[in-house]
């Protein structure tokens, strides 16, 4: 007869799965970070004290395992495609016409902001996260889930019992790249150069508990594949995957023509400083899922999406920051 495992060690991994889920995926805590720390602690005291109960999803994986001695290389079950670029209103106009003249006038765009951080790959069996890459060539790339484990913001159980596998971007909040910097800067280590690097940096190297170190936190944005179900246009599958408990960015738009996509990007051309992370742009997707596989896709990009890629952000230098060698 299996040992049930001790009672206040089940609660407490309820009780930090539901608090975790408020403070990381829904930007709502609804309890202090001192509180969560303290049951954190007593969970991870109980689980030393009682190790037949390990499980492989505890909140307690968050702190980060052993350092490993390599990345496995894993193949993507359908591909991680890229996206093709647009750099003026112009170019989305051109966009769209080639939209309509494959599928009609009828056709709808959601819109979304397109963060600068590190593509990866999250595959879960049954509900439960099972392994996460980075994308690679797109077909295959490296297996960092003892990594993304320790993001708070990726389930490690979803609400239901699915076979999925989602794509989004790992990022490093804008506060935590400064601060990262500063006690780098500290002891005397080299600085990431923006945030895209700090977090590629972070997931890309062996060690799980330096990376739980980052605050990295990520946002999804398209479903890779999906048993059982089917969901008939882009933005609904978003809202599944919120439901399913995924961290989704609620800056998405559904637009009805290209006139209120140009709205949206210059929207966010001016707003993107306001923005706790980077963005490098917004992607533009045909909603109906009928209509992108009648599209289809090129070699390495689907034709029922583009990238409206931002100006450089221009880097404004404070004369501290500039040595005066007077
Ligand atoms: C649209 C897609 C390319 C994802 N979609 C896919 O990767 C994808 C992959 C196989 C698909 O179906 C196939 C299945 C088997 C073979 C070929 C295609 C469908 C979509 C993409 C890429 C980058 C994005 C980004 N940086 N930000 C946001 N917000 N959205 C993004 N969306």
């Amino acid at each position: 007869m299996e040992q049930q495992a001790p009672k206040r060690l089940e609660e407490l991994r309820k009780l930090l799965e539901e608090y975790g889920h408020h403070y990381y995926v829904l930007d709502n805590p609804v309890v202090s970070d001192a509180e969560y720390d303290a049951l954190m602690q007593e969970l991870i005291q109980l689980e030393e004290q009682y190790p037949q109960f390990f499980s492989e999803d505890s909140p307690s994986v968050r702190v980060g395992g052993e350092p490993l001695p390599f990345f496995e290389k894993v193949e993507h079950r359908s591909p991680m495609l890229s996206l093709g670029n647009a750099f003026s209103d112009v170019d989305l106009r051109d966009f769209d016409r080639r939209v309509r003249q494959l599928v009609g006038d009828n056709v709808t765009y959601t819109c979304e902001l397109k963060i600068d951080g590190l593509a990866v790959s999250l595959v879960y069996e049954k509900g439960k996260f099972k392994r996460g890459a980075t994308r690679g060539d797109g077909t295959v790339g490296e297996d960092i889930t003892a990594n993304l484990k320790t993001i708070p913001a990726i389930p490690l159980r979803l609400k239901e019992q699915v076979n999925i596998e989602v794509r989004g971007e790992a990022f490093m909040p804008k506060g935590s790249f400064e601060a990262l910097n500063v006690a780098k800067e500290k002891v005397g280590e080299e600085k990431f150069a923006n945030p895209r690097n700090a977090a590629a940096g972070s997931l890309r190297q062996l060690d799980p508990k330096l990376a739980a170190k980052r605050n990295l936190s990520i946002f999804i944005y398209a479903i890779g594949y999906l048993e059982e179900k089917e969901v008939p246009s882009h933005h609904e599958g978003i809202h599944y995957l919120k439901e399913l408990g995924f961290r989704v960015n609620k800056e998405s738009r559904h637009c009805s023509s290209i006139e209120e996509v140009i709205a949206y990007t210059e929207e966010w051309v001016q707003k993107r400083g306001e923005l706790p992370y980077e963005i490098d742009g917004i992607v533009i997707k045909v909603d109906r899922l009928d209509q992108q596989k009648e599209m289809g896709f090129t070699a390495k990009s689907p034709r029922w999406a583009i990238a409206f890629k931002f100006p450089a952000e221009e880097v404004v230098t404070t004369l501290e920051d500039i040595e005066l060698n007077i």
